[in-house]
């Protein structure tokens, strides 16, 4: 049986400005099993925080669950009240956020965030916390891990800061981490020690991995499956390898296909896809939101589809899968 199952999950979300309600995730499914690491890949505004967010039911105020279920060890995570799911937070699921300036707190040092988390899921004495906080900012690779114990998120540099988002993420050794986007927001040259923490986990703390990124090059190298998001739906999933391979939806094509690569020592021209993302209620439900931008759309593609089991462990929602083949 899988760790988490996403089943059906649809969520609206309300505009004051429209006056209705937008489907920014439409009819979801995927399951994460023990020890594996997941990709969800997709443009800017396909649903993948949502979504993520959505596993911890950090889901915006003005969000409405239309349908579906996320099963957590038996357990609809949307079920579950307030109280409970605090209990789940950062003890069995946690997340590292994009931006760790804004999710640690500015006016708490490292030491007691992190204190604060291990006191408040019960890992361990009062008496222990501050020696398993300097031993997690250790684990984590921070130099000279006294002097950051005491400093606030603001004396800190960018890579530290998110290093440290990992430490509060791992403290409770948490069955599942979500890394959402976790190195957008720092400089390439710190990004690599990131992902090589990140990567460590499988390994280490034996966890399940969510690892959100808009770099296919980031979820090729880090993970074992992957689910390619577009307007709110998953569109393609299956093996990471099998899928950036020999990908089968136009819109995978499109995006490894926007790849930079560097042949001969020149930048090769990208390719990338014609138009952009559509707002999320400018396309009907069942019908496929890639069409207006796909080159290889014909008549049958403005029927309702699903995503489809093709192979093992392999989904597409396409009715031409494979064509630029
Ligand atoms: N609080 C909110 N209020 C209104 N619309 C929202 C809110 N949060 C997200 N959305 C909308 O939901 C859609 C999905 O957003 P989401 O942030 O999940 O996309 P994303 O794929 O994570 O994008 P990015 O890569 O830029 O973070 C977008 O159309 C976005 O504008």
């Amino acid at each position: 049986m899988s760790l988490l199952e996403v089943k059906n999950l649809s969520l609206g979300i309300y505009s004051e400005k429209k006056k209705r309600w937008s489907k920014v995730l439409n009819n979801v499914n995927f399951s994460l099993n023990q020890n594996e690491f997941l990709g969800i890949v997709g443009e800017s505004g396909s649903g993948k925080t949502i979504l993520v967010n959505s596993i911890l039911k950090l889901m915006p105020k003005n969000s409405k669950l239309f349908s579906g279920s996320i099963l957590f060890k038996d357990k609809d995570i949307l079920k579950l009240s307030e109280k409970q799911i605090r209990e789940i937070r950062g003890k069995d699921i946690s997340i590292i956020f994009q931006d760790p300036m804004s999710s640690l707190h500015p006016l708490l040092t490292v030491k007691d965030q992190i204190v604060e988390m291990l006191l408040a899921h019960g890992i361990c004495k009062k008496s222990e916390a501050v020696e398993i906080a300097l031993d997690l900012l250790k684990v984590v690779k921070i130099d000279q891990p006294e002097l950051v114990l005491n400093k606030y998120p603001f004396m800190l540099s960018g890579g530290i800061r998110q290093r440290v988002m990992i430490a509060i993420a791992i403290s409770c050794n948490p069955e599942i981490i979500i890394a959402d986007e976790p190195t957008t927001a720092l400089d390439v040259t710190v990004q690599k020690g990131i992902l090589d923490l990140i990567k460590n986990f499988k390994k280490k703390l034996n966890s399940s991995l969510i690892l959100v990124s808009h770099d296919l090059g980031v979820v090729w190298e880090n993970t074992d499956r992957i689910a390619v998001m577009y307007c709110g739906r998953i569109v393609e999933s299956g093996r990471t390898k099998d899928v950036l391979k020999k990908p089968l939806h136009p819109y995978t094509f499109g995006l490894l296909s926007s790849m930079p690569k560097r042949v001969t020592n020149k930048l090769e021209i990208v390719k990338g896809i014609k138009g952009s993302i559509l707002s999320l209620d400018e396309f009907p439900d069942n019908i496929c939101p890639f069409l207006p931008r796909c080159d290889f759309s014909t008549k049958k593609c403005s029927e309702p589809l699903s995503l489809e089991l093709v192979d093992n462990d392999r989904f597409v929602a396409c009715f031409n899968k494979g064509v630029f083949k």
